[in-house]
């Protein structure tokens, strides 16, 4: 049996994070109450029926009295509110952490709320899906993905340990950087890519009738993938683009002459251009691929979730 890390964890939104982190910390044996809360009443219920905690409360406030650790796992835009709401209920020397898809804005949206007893390590575990809510969370979620935590330099080393030793036993490797950088980092890993998805998705929707039916009919595993990525929440990527502003506004400029450079080699029929650039992104994939980011776990959820989501279009739909 493992040794318990957090006695009393605390968990303000439960959907696909905050979920997946009650079944992981179950799995692993780290936890020993875990407290639930969230905005919604039906949200709550749900949890409820899914037994993802041991008490279900229906305000942060009350959630974290007496919690060692309190992770908030809402849409980024919403920290800043919830840390307004617990600041005051904290127990002196709890953690509070996070897992907001950008950092430096969530920091300064929290830090201000959160009293000088209580250490604040923010987190983001790299793992998700587009789906969203309790029902999609899943124990393995974590499984052999990164979860990087960006404490400040003044907080104390012990919290930061026992939050590195929690999403080990979640199943995560554990890095820890400055909010900062890892905002850059994740404008080009993630959130460009979604930028790139939803903007193709539009893009396509936007064509006139005939060719957009075509479009849907016959797509394909390329444009599918991006539908994929396209359908995740609307709410939650809205805030990680208005929060992480400034990295993603500099990675489109880079972005942008890139293309402006494979447009000009298209145009001027420059077919090495293309291979050069192809074979090395072909490399990069490889050594992803080689690395192990990009299997199991997560994939095993997705595909789930994808055969359930199928099913249930294939029900919804009437046959033409
Ligand atoms: N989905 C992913 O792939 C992923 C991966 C890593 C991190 N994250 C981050 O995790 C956080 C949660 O994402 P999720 O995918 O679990 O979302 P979700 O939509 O599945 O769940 C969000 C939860 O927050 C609650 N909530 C929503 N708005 C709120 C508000 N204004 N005040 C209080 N509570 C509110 C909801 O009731 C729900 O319980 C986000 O900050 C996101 O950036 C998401
Ligand atoms: O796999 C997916 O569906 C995701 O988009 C997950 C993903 C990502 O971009 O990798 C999305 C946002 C999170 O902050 C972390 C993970």
């Amino acid at each position: 049996m493992a040794e318990v890390i957090f006695p009393r964890l605390a968990l303000v939104g439960i959907g696909l994070i905050g979920a997946s982190i009650a079944l992981a910390a179950r799995r692993a044996g780290v936890v020993g109450e875990i407290v639930v809360t969230t905005r919604r009443p039906e949200t709550l219920r749900r949890a409820e029926e899914l037994c993802l905690g041991d008490r279900y409360v229906s305000t942060a406030a009350e959630a974290v009295a007496d919690a060692d650790c309190v992770i908030v796992s809402v849409p980024v835009g919403a920290c800043g509110a919830v840390a307004a709401e617990i600041g005051p209920r904290l127990k002196s020397g709890a953690i509070v952490s996070d897992v907001g898809s950008v950092k430096a804005s969530v920091v300064r949206a929290m830090q201000p709320h959160l009293p000088g007893t209580v250490s604040f390590v923010p987190g983001h575990p790299i793992a998700g899906t587009e789906y969203s809510g309790p029902d999609a969370g899943f124990a393995a979620l974590f499984d052999n993905r990164w979860c990087v935590l960006t404490p400040a330099p003044e907080v104390d080393p012990e919290a930061v340990t026992l939050m590195v030793a929690f999403w080990r036993a979640l199943g995560a490797n554990v890095e820890t950087m400055s909010a900062e950088h890892h905002d850059l980092v994740l404008a080009i890993t993630s959130h460009l890519p979604h930028l790139i998805a939803y903007n193709i998705v539009g893009t396509a929707a936007e064509l006139e009738g005939g060719i957009r039916s075509e479009v849907l009919k016959f797509s394909a595993s390329g444009f599918r993938d991006f539908t994929r990525i396209a359908a995740s929440d609307p709410v939650m990527w809205r805030d990680i683009f208005l929060n992480n502003k400034d990295a993603v506004l500099e990675m489109l400029g880079r972005f942008n002459e890139d293309l402006a450079t494979l447009t000009r080699a298209i145009r001027n029929g420059d077919g090495d251009t293309l291979l050069d650039l192809f074979t090395r992104t072909r490399a990069i994939r490889r050594s992803i691929v080689a690395l192990g980011q990009d299997t199991a776990a997560a994939d095993f959820g997705r595909n789930d979730h994808a055969a359930a989501e199928t099913k249930r279009a294939q029900e919804e739909t009437p046959a033409d």
